[in-house]
């Protein structure tokens, strides 16, 4: 009790929670002199294992993380873009909120994704996760331009919600507080199973027959699995905080259900919102990196000047920016694409600028642009239709948007592929390539093996 008396927003609670009927949120935002984001997931862990996430945007601009969950927003197959803003946005209707800072991702944020294809069949490994899922957490810190901010998100009910406000702040103190953790010892890797790859080439020649065959269909991306089997439970701790250490030039993500952690550290932006200002990537066309600067320098060149890369990248930008060109009033799309180097990997990279209305929500840029001929193909409808034939596993959330939004509606999604799933003792990872007619099956699969590279070595499977 002492807690809810010196704290200076009691008196706005106590109004509040006098004045409620049914369910409703309160929540509130502080900032806090020194914390890190990836530490706070960590302290959580204690209270809220398997309701956890982290977000940190590729520019290490802004870095989120959120514990426990006052509120899941879920939705079947159809409609479900608007079935979850509609949610959400009745959620937000009936809520207090007391932000005084003007910083995105501040104040009541859901936290989610989308599955790459409701109408797929659910994979066992997936179980956990339904085909639109988002959180909004009961404790979150936000990392902005070096500060931290910290929101307080409860669901009250009656009048008698004070012993909640104060086990919150209580809670909120010990996570914000410097915590030892008692090191886990580190389940070690016992198999490795790459699946059947010669049917996976296959398959990639079937989806170069069915291009050439079909003037329509341009372009199909082909996904694999691979499944890591440990001697104990994989810490998804440890696995998210090497791809956080290791891969600062990407999407670092975990998104933790029950028993199961879906993370990664993706190169790719889906969108970005901020108010008026909608950022969107061209992302596909890749080669290694090499081993010299000079090296590495001259696989760069190379790309950018090879036809089969360049013809995979434009359908991306032809179809990018046809659908923004729907939604916004000016779109600026560079006429040709650069080079974008990851630890593992380089891509074609062109970046998407565009200018909505600030009352626009981001699901609907997510709607719309999900999934891009990155990952799904040209036509996409047609795409998906031989993804579904060709490609004998279930996605889930690879390769699907997963990100946030704020109560304002402006957010963030990744594209989340370099991604994997950890489910106790097993890790499943994913990876895809773009088939066009000149592809060539061995050479697809090794570029996913490439792609699979940041999530093995973060597993503890990596050969570096
Ligand atoms: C499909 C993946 O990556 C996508 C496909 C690319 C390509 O085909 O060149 C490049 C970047 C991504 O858009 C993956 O990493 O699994």
């Amino acid at each position: 009790m002492a807690m809810i008396k010196g704290h200076p927003l009691k008196g706005a609670f106590v109004d509040f929670i006098n004045d409620i009927n049914g369910s409703t949120l309160f929540s509130y935002v502080e900032k806090v002199e020194k914390g890190d984001p990836i530490r706070f997931y960590e302290n959580g862990k204690e209270w809220y294992k398997g309701e956890r996430f982290y977000f940190k945007d590729r520019d290490g601009d802004r870095v989120i993380a959120g514990l426990g969950s006052v509120r899941t927003i879920q939705s079947a197959s159809s409609g479900r873009f608007a079935d979850v803003e509609s949610q959400w946005d009745a959620f937000m209707d009936r809520s207090s909120i007391h932000n005084p800072y003007d910083i995105y991702g501040t104040g009541p944020v859901a936290f989610g994704g989308f599955s790459f294809d409701p109408m797929r069949s659910q994979g066992e490994e997936w179980s956990r996760f339904a085909p639109s899922f988002f959180y909004v957490p009961e404790l979150m810190m936000t990392m902005y331009g070096g500060e931290m901010y910290v929101t307080v998100n409860m669901v009250c009910e009656d009048v008698d919600s004070s012993p909640l406000f104060d086990r919150i702040e209580e809670r909120k103190h010990a996570i914000l507080s410097d915590m030892k953790h008692p090191s886990e010892k580190e389940a070690v890797l016992m198999e490795l199973r790459a699946g059947n790859t010669a049917a996976w080439k296959k398959s990639v020649q079937a989806a170069v027959d069915k291009i050439k065959a079909d003037a329509e269909l341009k372009k199909v991306v082909l996904a694999r699995k691979v499944t890591a089997v440990f001697d104990g439970t994989v810490s998804s701790d440890r696995v998210l905080r090497r791809l956080d250490e290791g891969q600062p030039d990407s999407f670092v993500f975990s998104m933790e259900a029950m028993d199961s952690c879906f993370l990664g550290a993706s190169p790719e932006r889906l969108v970005k919102k901020r108010s008026q200002t909608v950022l969107t990537t061209c992302l596909a066309g890749s080669t290694a990196r090499g081993a010299t600067e000079q090296e590495d320098a001259e696989l760069a060149e190379e790309l950018l000047h090879d036809d089969k890369n360049r013809i995979e990248h434009d359908y991306v930008v032809q179809m990018i920016r046809q659908e923004m060109q729907s939604m916004c009033r000016s779109v600026t799309v560079p006429d040709a694409p650069v080079v974008m180097k990851v630890r593992d990997i380089q891509h074609l990279y062109t970046p998407v600028v565009g200018e909505a209305n600030e009352e626009d929500s981001i699901l609907r840029f997510v709607e719309t642009l999900h999934p891009t001929p990155a990952l799904g193909g040209l036509p996409g409808e047609k795409a998906l239709g031989v993804i579904r034939d060709l490609e004998e596993m279930d996605r889930g959330f690879y390769a699907a948007p997963v990100g946030w939004m704020d109560y304002r509606k402006n957010g963030e999604f990744a594209v989340a592929i370099r991604s994997g799933l950890i489910v106790q003792n097993e890790a499943f990872l994913y990876a895809g390539c773009g088939v066009v007619p000149d592809s060539n099956p061995e050479t697809e699969l090794d570029e996913t093996n490439m792609k699979l590279r940041p999530m093995l070595r973060a597993i503890g499977g990596g050969n570096e």
